[in-house]
Parts: C-alpha cells; sequence; structure tokens
C-alpha cells in the first residue's frame, strides 16, 4: 500500500510555455532517477498567471503540455498529477488540472472550479463543472486547484465518494502562508486523509509565491515540507493509515448528516 510521492516545487517563468515545459521536462527526468510512483507539479505552470494572455499563450485543449506529459509518462514509467494547464475550450478559457498514467493515458481532466477574484480569475477564466475523482494504482483520489481548498464542502464530497488522498496543485501567494499550512492541515484532520500540496515558489509581476508544498498524513501530521525555494521532496505514503486513523476516531461512521442540512 505504500505510494511513493514527488512534489516538483518549481518556479514559474511568467507567459512563456516553451520555457516552462522544458523545465517540467528536466524536472520529470531528474526525480525519474528516484523512481516514484506519482510526480505533482504546480497549478498553471505552462503559463503562469499571465491571464490577460492567455488567449494568445495557452494552447487549444492543453494540447501541447498535455502531449508532452504523456510522452514523459509513458517513457519515464511515472504517473503525473500535471498540475493545472491553461486550455482553450469552446466555452472559455479553463484552468485545469491533468493527471496522465504511466502507460501516458491521460486519465482525468479537472476544470477549477472555484474562480479566485482577488487574482481577476473571473474576468478571464470559465470555471469547471465537474469532480476532481480520479484512480490510479488501483486507489481512489481526488484532486483540487488553489482557491478550492478554501471549500471544505467540496473536498468533503470527495471524500465520501472515497477519496483516500486529496492532491492539491497551487499558485498561493507569501501573503497567505498561514492560511495555506492551516487550511490544508485542518482538511487532512476533518477527513482523516492523506493532502498532498504542490506549490510554486518565485514570483510573478503581482505577487510572490509561498512554497511551502505539503505532505501530511490522516492524524494531521506534516510529514513532508518544501521550503522557500526550488526543491524535490520525495515521500513514501502508506494508504492503510486511512483506515487505522478511521478506526481510531470513526468520525464517518459518528456522523449524523441527516441534522447538516
Ligand atoms: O485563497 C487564497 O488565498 C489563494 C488562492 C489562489 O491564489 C488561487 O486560487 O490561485
Amino acid at each position: 500500500m505504500d505510494v511513493k510521492i514527488a512534489i516538483a516545487q518549481i518556479d514559474i517563468t511568467f507567459g512563456n510555455p516553451q520555457k516552462n515545459r522544458e523545465k517540467v521536462q528536466k524536472w520529470i527526468e531528474m526525480a525519474s532517477l528516484k523512481s516514484p510512483d506519482i510526480i505533482v507539479f504546480p497549478e498553471l505552470w505552462d503559463t503562469g498567471y499571465d491571464l490577460s494572455r492567455l488567449e494568445e499563450i495557452a494552447d487549444s485543449n492543453g494540447a501541447s503540455s498535455i502531449k508532452l506529459l504523456q510522452q514523459l509518462a509513458k517513457k519515464h514509467k511515472i504517473h503525473i498529477v500535471g498540475g493545472s494547464v491553461a486550455n482553450i475550450q469552446e466555452n472559455g478559457i479553463k484552468n485545469t488540472l491533468i493527471v496522465i498514467n504511466d502507460e501516458g493515458k491521460l486519465i482525468k481532466e479537472y476544470s477549477k472550479l472555484h474562480l479566485f477574484q482577488l487574482m481577476n480569475e473571473h474576468k478571464y477564466l470559465a470555471p469547471g463543472n465537474n469532480d476532481g475523482l480520479f484512480t490510479l494504482m488501483d486507489f481512489p483520489f481526488a484532486a483540487f486547484i488553489c482557491y478550492d481548498i478554501r471549500f471544505p464542502e467540496w473536498m468533503r464530497k470527495h471524500v465520501l465518494k472515497g477519496a483516500k488522498a486529496l492532491f492539491v496543485v497551487a499558485e498561493w501567494p507569501s501573503a497567505r502562508l498561514d492560511h495555506w499550512r492551516s487550511i490544508l492541515i485542518t482538511r487532512a484532520i476533518e477527513n482523516q486523509c492523506f493532502v498532498i500540496a504542490c506549490n510554486r515558489v518565485g514570483s510573478d509581476p503581482n505577487n510572490e509565491f509561498a512554497g511551502h508544498s505539503l505532505i501530511i498524513n490522516p492524524w494531521g501530521e506534516v510529514i513532508a515540507e518544501g521550503k522557500d525555494e526550488e526543491e524535490l521532496i520525495i515521500q513514501e505514503i502508506n494508504l492503510s493509515d486511512v483506515e487505522s486513523v478511521r478506526k481510531r476516531i470513526p468520525i464517518f461512521t459518528d456522523r449524523r448528516p441527516e441534522y447538516y442540512n
């Protein structure tokens, strides 16, 4: 039941997908030397938050970034929670998280459900409308994008559908690092599951980003944490810890949902 996770806590070059794709390729090659099962990248790793230029620089359906990740996943036999990529769809530009398995197959696309007004997302992006559930290595997981973590009911919904680990990809600013850590630790404790959260480092013209990617166990303990520089974080997790914690404090049998609405 052990799963070896790699978090690629990278900087992103503002509005330069080509350069960012070259970096992601290098990081996958580097990470593959440590043989992780799954590697995770941050939010909008191909374009960064260059929202006003997305029409020009984002791919139609994310094709170039997705194709690159598919080739690399297959070549290095690694599952990829491919952060999110900006992509032009018929009904607008979306911020879409992609999951690719180690055979190079695209198994999940989840577009950010909650758009973050403080960073003008609502002016440039269209929200998603599907869930973040997916299965890798026969384990049920779920994925979320940045601001989504402020909506506990959204994450709980995925846990109630079976997710044992919650992946989060983000461009979370340093100004609210304390929120990032507190919210993610709380989500792990209240849902009694793993949280695997990848945040970028560096800055763009509007924000400085916090790093501090985290892996938190179902008891709420931080078992791996990045600093504020580029870093590859490697950590094995044992998914049977989820059941042990749920046996010890059985919140999922003690819930009284009939009183919650
Ligand atoms: O909720 C926050 O404070 C940060 C959210 C964010 O940066 C985002 O969703 O891109």
